[in-house]
């Protein structure tokens, strides 16, 4: 084995030990469901009802009680909604991979109302977003419902590439459509359904592509592909945006397409 392929080798024994112990790690879905419900009742749902942001607020100080909930918390929220809210057009349409609680969801549907102002949904903003496991397709709905953006925010179950192609061929979401897709489902999936977008030319000159734990568990192979600037018609400039979460810096990697 020369030098290099035994440092591949060994970088893939290491990424593929670190997603072991990540899934073992995983928490059981389905339990932090009824929890993260139980909680919202407890500290009044009334106050939450249209008030997006009292909720991803109740859904992170729920995180931070001990119940781990794997969602995109501040401060990378922040980063990702100044990189939004600074596009040159207000942006309209994201699509995002992994909905989980639906607590990013969320934040994205109030910021495209916070852009577009109470009609957003009338003016054509949707935010898609797209969730393998049911049960959480039904607590993210009932959330998204409760923050009043329901119009805005639509939960689709399923494989998120399955879901895509479908929106695409409803003609839900047409070529050049998407001003964000925001990636955080499972890491192995993260460079196949940017690539997916690509195929189906969802994105626009100035498009931005926020994928999350780029670094960990990690997805080298998205990362190589958008460092490198992409591979096809498809060109990238990307950046990581180091923030320092309770378990230790963390990476969100903001790419924009440069060309399409
Ligand atoms: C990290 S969580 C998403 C967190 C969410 N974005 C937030 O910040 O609130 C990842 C979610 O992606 C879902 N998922 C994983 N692979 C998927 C796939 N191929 N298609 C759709 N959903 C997927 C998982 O079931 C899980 O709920």
């Amino acid at each position: 084995m020369s030098q290099t392929s035994w440092w591949e080798w060994s970088q893939g024994v290491v990424s593929n030990l670190q997603h072991s112990i990540f899934s073992l790690t995983k928490p059981s879905q389905s339990n932090n469901a009824d929890f993260l419900r139980a909680y919202i009742k407890e500290h009044g749902e009334e106050t939450f009802r249209n008030n997006p942001w009292a909720l991803t607020a109740a859904i992170e100080d729920f995180a931070s009680t001990g119940k781990h909930l794997m969602i995109f918390k501040e401060p990378k929220l922040k980063i990702a909604r100044e990189a939004l809210e600074s596009l040159p057009t207000k942006p309209k349409l994201i699509i995002e991979f992994g909905t989980y609680v639906g607590n990013s969801a969320i934040a994205w549907g109030a910021i495209l109302q916070g852009l577009h102002g109470p009609n957003a949904a009338e003016k054509g903003c949707r935010v898609y977003t797209f969730e393998l496991d049911p049960i959480m397709v039904r607590l993210s709905r009932d959330l998204v419902q409760l923050a009043g953006l329901d119009e805005i925010v639509h939960v689709l179950e399923g494989p998120a590439s399955e879901s895509l192609r479908k929106l695409y061929n409803e003609g839900k979401v047409t070529a050049g459509d998407v001003d964000m897709a925001f990636i955080d489902h499972w890491e192995e999936y993260y460079l196949a359904d940017l690539q997916l977008c690509e195929e189906l030319s969802v994105f626009h000159k100035g498009s931005l592509v926020v994928a999350d734990n780029t670094d960990f568990p990690g997805a080298p192979k998205y990362l190589e592909y958008v460092r490198s600037g992409g591979s096809g018609a498809v060109r990238y400039e990307s950046e990581g945006y180091t923030s320092q979460t309770k378990r230790g810096p963390s990476v969100v990697e903001i790419s924009t397409v440069v060309e399409v």
